[in-house]
């Protein structure tokens, strides 16, 4: 029997599946496909963790792992959709939401003393940030927007704000001391096993990391971000933008970057409110505060403070803005500043919102100003400044004409910086920085380090390398596109990689290609000017700019990039469909529970599920997957052109409404096609009876919404309750059944 595994996440991909997946489920049932569901969502995650503290009828498997082992058997087939990955402050409230439901797992310890504190705190640690994607993706990334969802966006664009020549928004990184200056990289000769230690002054030696096992021709790369240069580079830019009068963003990665981009974030806000830290350290050192879980964590923790002294930071933290940049809002209504959580603005969606939206952020005032963009590091920064040049001078894209700029990124096996916590380190002292052959004794790389530093080491496989030159060829072939290599020969580790690159084309059948290697302030110039004219252009990329590019590029062309196609080849044979290329919006979540509509697009999933199809029919020879494959290609396409997607307004058809017409459609399509006789007769009278009804039932969607609803939980709803909202429509819901 061919299998899907179907992940459940959290926040509105996790709703929406409670309505699409029965429809997911009535269809494939039809060409014996098993539909498994596998919990991965935050609270399930943490609850997997702890079966220790739980009842025998509380506990849950640890599904993460066993989808990392599956990743292994080429007969994998599994769909995944966003998850959240959790900041700090997400955690806890999650695991406030479960203890609050029964489960007496144990508070999460902000400032871990004891060693069974310690344990504790590390074993929160793996369901913090980033936890389920690198587990998962042992393959690398091919993301791209289809024909007909591109088509669609031509004939019906998004909104676009306006792009003025005098716009001063613009982009500010460092110019030094930062992880790019004086990066360090290798190509190992053989396999070795290494160390990560620190060579004090005095000559004794701290190690931090006592055995880490490379492979051969593995790349490894030893970086430093300066604590005193990134302070000073704070000091600079806040106080420019405070001259030039417009709004401060700092934008990261905190969530995936989840060691080294806390502290960065943490410096902003401690320098934003230097005066205030000065006068309150002490005191906020023994709240146990750390802003580099965002303001948040400290608004929580003073008030518990008498109402004087709370009053008292409150003005002093007041008085600080008196002096510094206004900062650009997340949440204007409720006053939540960039600075709140580090989890809020997320570089790769936040940078594309802000260039969609002509360069604009919003101020306290609920009006939008131009902005300084703050991204400390400056190895990727460059590209978003580049578009903004192209933008200030040319205009904004026009959706209707623009190319389209698929990636193929560079990701299997915890590639680059995006695999690099555990091998992050915030240094206690000054010293020496080293990855030493734990064998030989020899120093493979070593950097200077002061207290404070931010010290790391990052590797890619040589097995990915290739698997990824392989992927962007045969993506050039199948679409007819040029591909451009995105790597900066400057730089130390995309050196090693440019070595690489061109070795491995020779591996191909590069005839009648266009493939060339650029650095990628060139890159994204070459394929802007592309872009302008109507031309395609593939990004093959490291993890980063995966990550950067499949947002930014989706979001001007397509509005979101939610209406990506994002498959993970998987290097043992599997295949790994992650649904569109954003996060799990944690707004639609609220517009719900306020308004009983859920915005949130499946369109991801339908593009998923589609490709998920396909490959069980080729891998399991199920003919009656490939028809199933087919027809929901055609019906998705119908969707798209009578303009069935969820409308962002209450009332309006939303997610519900549109998983209906994608079965009416899907079943109709299969009603008419001719290729399985069997398969006409199941979907015949379905086809029927959901156009028969198809008023009634749209009715009855749309009249659910508009009052609240309760779903008893966030985190970890009560699914009876969710799946009551999800499903409100008797008719569907029958018809469905019937088959
Ligand atoms: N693959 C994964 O698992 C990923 C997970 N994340 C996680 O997701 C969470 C939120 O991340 P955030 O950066 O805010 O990004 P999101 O992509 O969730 O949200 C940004 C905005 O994009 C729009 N959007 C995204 N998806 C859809 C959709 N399917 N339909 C309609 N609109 C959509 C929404 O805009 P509007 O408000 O205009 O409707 C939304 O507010 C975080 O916990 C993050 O870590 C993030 C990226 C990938
Ligand atoms: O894993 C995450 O937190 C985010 C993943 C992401 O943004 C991406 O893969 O594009
Ligand atoms: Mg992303």
């Amino acid at each position: 029997m061919s299998k899907i595994i179907y992940t459940k996440t959290d926040e509105a991909p996790a709703l929406a599946t409670l309505s699409f997946l029965p429809i997911v489920e009535a269809f494939t049932k039809t060409a014996g496909v098993e539909v498994e569901t596998s919990d991965i969502s935050v609270a399930a995650r943490i609850l997997a963790e702890f079966p220790e503290y739980l009842t025998e009828e509380q506990r849950v498997p640890d599904n993460l792992a066993e989808l990392g082992r599956l990743t292994q058997d080429p007969n994998t087939n599994i769909i995944k959709l966003p998850n959240i990955s959790a900041s700090v402050q997400q955690l806890k409230a999650a695991i406030k939401e479960l203890q609050g439901k029964g489960y007496a797992i144990p508070d999460f310890p902000d400032d871990p003393q004891t060693d069974e504190e310690k344990e504790l705190r590390k074993r929160y640690g793996k369901s913090l940030g980033s936890a389920v994607n690198p587990v998962l993706r042992e393959g690398n990334s091919d993301r791209r927007a289809p024909k007909a969802v591109k088509n669609y966006a031509r004939k019906h664009p998004h909104s676009m704000g306006e792009w003025k020549q005098w716009s001063s928004t613009h982009v500010s990184h460092m110019h030094g001391g930062d992880f790019y200056d004086g990066e360090q990289s290798m190509t190992l000769d053989k396999a070795r096993t290494v160390r990560m230690e620190l060579l004090l002054d005095d000559g004794t030696k701290k190690v931090l990391k006592p055995k880490i096992d490379l492979l051969d021709k593995e790349v490894i790369d030893l970086m430093v971000m300066s604590k005193k240069a990134l302070l000073e580079f704070y000091e600079r830019e806040m106080e420019d933008c405070r001259e030039a009068g417009i709004l401060f963003s700092l934008h990261v990665k905190a969530t995936m970057m989840k060691v080294s981009h806390p502290i960065v974030f943490g410096h902003a806000v401690r320098i934003y409110y230097k005066d205030a830290f000065e006068k309150h350290g002490e005191l906020f050192d023994e709240l146990g505060i750390n802003v580099n879980n965002g303001m948040a964590d400290l608004y929580d923790k003073i008030a518990t403070l008498p109402t004087s002294t709370r009053e008292e930071i409150e003005r002093d933290l007041h008085a600080c803005q008196e002096h510094r940049p206004r900062l650009a809002m997340v949440d204007s209504a409720k006053g939540i500043t960039n600075f709140h959580s580090p989890s809020d603005v997320i570089v790769d969606a936040s940078m594309p919102a802000m260039i969609r939206s002509g360069g604009k952020m919003w101020g306290a005032d609920g009006k939008m100003y131009d902005c300084k963009a703050v991204m400390p590091e400056s190895t990727f920064a460059r590209i978003y400044q580049e578009m903004i040049n192209f933008c200030k001078w040319h205009g904004n894209f026009d959706p209707t004409t623009m190319g389209t700029v698929p990636n193929v990124g560079l990701m299997a096996q915890k590639a680059e910086e995006y695999g690099s916590h555990d091998k992050t380190f915030e240094s206690s002292d000054a010293g020496i920085a080293r990855i030493v052959d734990v064998e030989t004794d020899e120093v493979l790389l070593e950097k200077r380090v002061e207290k404070g530093d931010i010290w790391r080491m990052c590797q890619v496989k040589d097995e990915p390398i290739q698997d990824w030159v392989k992927l962007a060829v045969r993506r050039a072939r199948e679409s007819n596109t040029p591909v451009i290599f995105w790597l900066d020969p400057y730089r130390p580790h995309e050196n090693e990689l440019i070595k690489k690159v061109k070795m491995y084309l020779k591996d191909h059948d590069t005839d009648g290609l266009h493939i060339e290697i650029m650095s990628q302030v060139r890159a994204m110039r070459y394929t802007l000017e592309r872009v302008a004219r109507g031309l395609d252009t593939i990004s093959a990329t490291g993890n980063i700019l995966r990550d950067y590019l499949t947002d930014l590029f989706p979001i001007l062309e397509l509005g979101t990039s939610a209406k990506m196609l994002s498959v993970v080849p998987l290097m043992k044979g599997g295949g790994l469909f992650e649904t569109g290329a954003g996060g799990s919006a944690p707004k639609h979540v609220e517009q719900l529970t306020e308004e009983n509509h859920l915005r949130w697009d499946s369109l991801g999933e339908f593009l998923a599920l589609n490709v998920s199809l396909e490959h069980l029919a080729s891998n399991d020879n199920n003919a009656k997957a490939q028809v199933l494959a087919d027809t929901l290609d055609t019906a998705t396409e119908k969707l798209l052109l009578n303009d069935k997607s969820p409308s962002r307004k209450t009332g309006e058809l939303d997610n519900r409404g549109s998983h209906f017409y994608l079965a009416l459609y899907w079943a109709e399509e299969l009603a008419a096609q001719d290729q399985d006789s069997e398969l006409k007769a199941q979907f015949t009278p379905l086809a029927q009876k959901l156009a028969e009804n198809e008023d009634a039932i749209v009715k009855e969607l749309n009249d659910a919404q508009g009052k609240p609803v309760d779903i008893k939980g966030y985190y970890y709803a009560d699914e009876e309750l969710a799946k009551k909202a999800m499903r409100p429509s008797a008719l569907f819901n029958e018809a469905l059944a019937s088959l």
